[in-house]
């Protein structure tokens, strides 16, 4: 299966909802009360960068994730793309459940042991990356447990070889193929971000909530399926597109302020977790 941000078509997904190209309203406030929060990172908690390395993590992201997450009772999780390794370097040691490699690595709170939900990639797919790279200009590889992703924002005369290359890959190796932002990545089949959040929602203290997932990517549909499954609602995150979600935040910079808004009221309020 291949998931595309800027290839041909999402179709993929099931995406609807927006897919007539209707806006897509702001959600209300924040409310905390029987809400889990499932929060992507790159695109939605950080601004799109050059280089994965070079984001720019504000310094009060880790203190508001980690003060939401307690003001929900440990109703939150970031479900990224990137490894958990990857994120816990940018965001530092986060007490926080988290969802790495898209799914594969699944870590059920703070300072708990990470669990993985699919298998690792074999060593040759990240060889035969590798090698497509230096045939095409040195694209940056970035191996993870349970995916590879190849970036091609610097090569664009790449992306559609890169994608050829991928599909082969997958089906030789029983992969799945995600195309984000400038970026074409193969996976291990059960690392995604819907079964990611859909296994959050099995652990008893999240198990009554509502899920709102803010994700801005096409590998973030999955989520906003599952989120809205389970009664709850996607957050779309940047400009609007045919996406699941059901609202949507201009920016990172809207993105930061909602959860300030909602932490701030709840504590005005003195709202209860639950
Ligand atoms: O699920 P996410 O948390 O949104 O992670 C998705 C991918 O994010 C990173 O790549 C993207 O962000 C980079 C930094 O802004 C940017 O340079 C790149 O073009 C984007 O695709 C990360 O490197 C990937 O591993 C994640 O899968």
């Amino acid at each position: 299966m291949t998931s595309s941000s800027d290839g041909p078509s999402p179709a993929a997904h099931r995406v609807s909802g927006d897919s007539a190209g209707r806006a897509l309203e702001m959600p209300s406030p924040l409310s905390l009360a029987g809400t889990a929060l499932f929060l992507d990172f790159d695109g939605t908690l950080v601004e799109i960068a050059e280089h994965p390395d070079d984001v720019r993590v504000s310094p009060r992201l880790r203190g508001l994730v980690e003060e939401l997450s307690r003001a929900l009772d440990d109703r939150l999780a970031i479900v990224t793309g990137r490894s958990i390794a990857a994120l816990e370097s940018l965001l530092g040691p986060v007490e926080v459940a988290l969802a790495g490699s898209h799914g594969g690595e699944f870590r059920p709170g703070g300072g708990q042991p990470t669990e993985p939900l699919a298998s690792p990639l074999p060593g040759a797919v990240v060889g035969a990356l590798q090698a497509f790279s230096e045939r095409h200009g040195g694209l940056l590889v970035e191996p993870k447990p349970f995916s590879a992703a190849v970036h091609y924002r610097h090569h664009p005369e790449a992306r559609d070889a890169l994608l050829l290359q991928a599909q082969e890959l997958a089906a030789t190796f029983d992969l799945e193929v995600k195309h984000g932002k400038q970026v074409v990545e193969v996976t291990m089949p059960g690392s995604d971000k819907g079964s990611a959040v859909a296994r959050f929602m099995q652990l008893p203290h999240f198990r009554e909530a509502r899920p709102t997932f803010l994700g801005d990517d096409v590998t973030d549909e999955d989520a906003f399926h599952v989120a809205r499954d389970l009664g709850g609602r996607g957050i779309l995150v940047g400009a609007p597109r045919p996406t699941a979600a059901s609202f949507r935040l201009d920016s990172v910079t809207a993105v930061h302020a909602w959860l300030e808004t909602g932490l701030h009221a709840a504590a005005f309020k003195g709202e209860p977790p639950r």
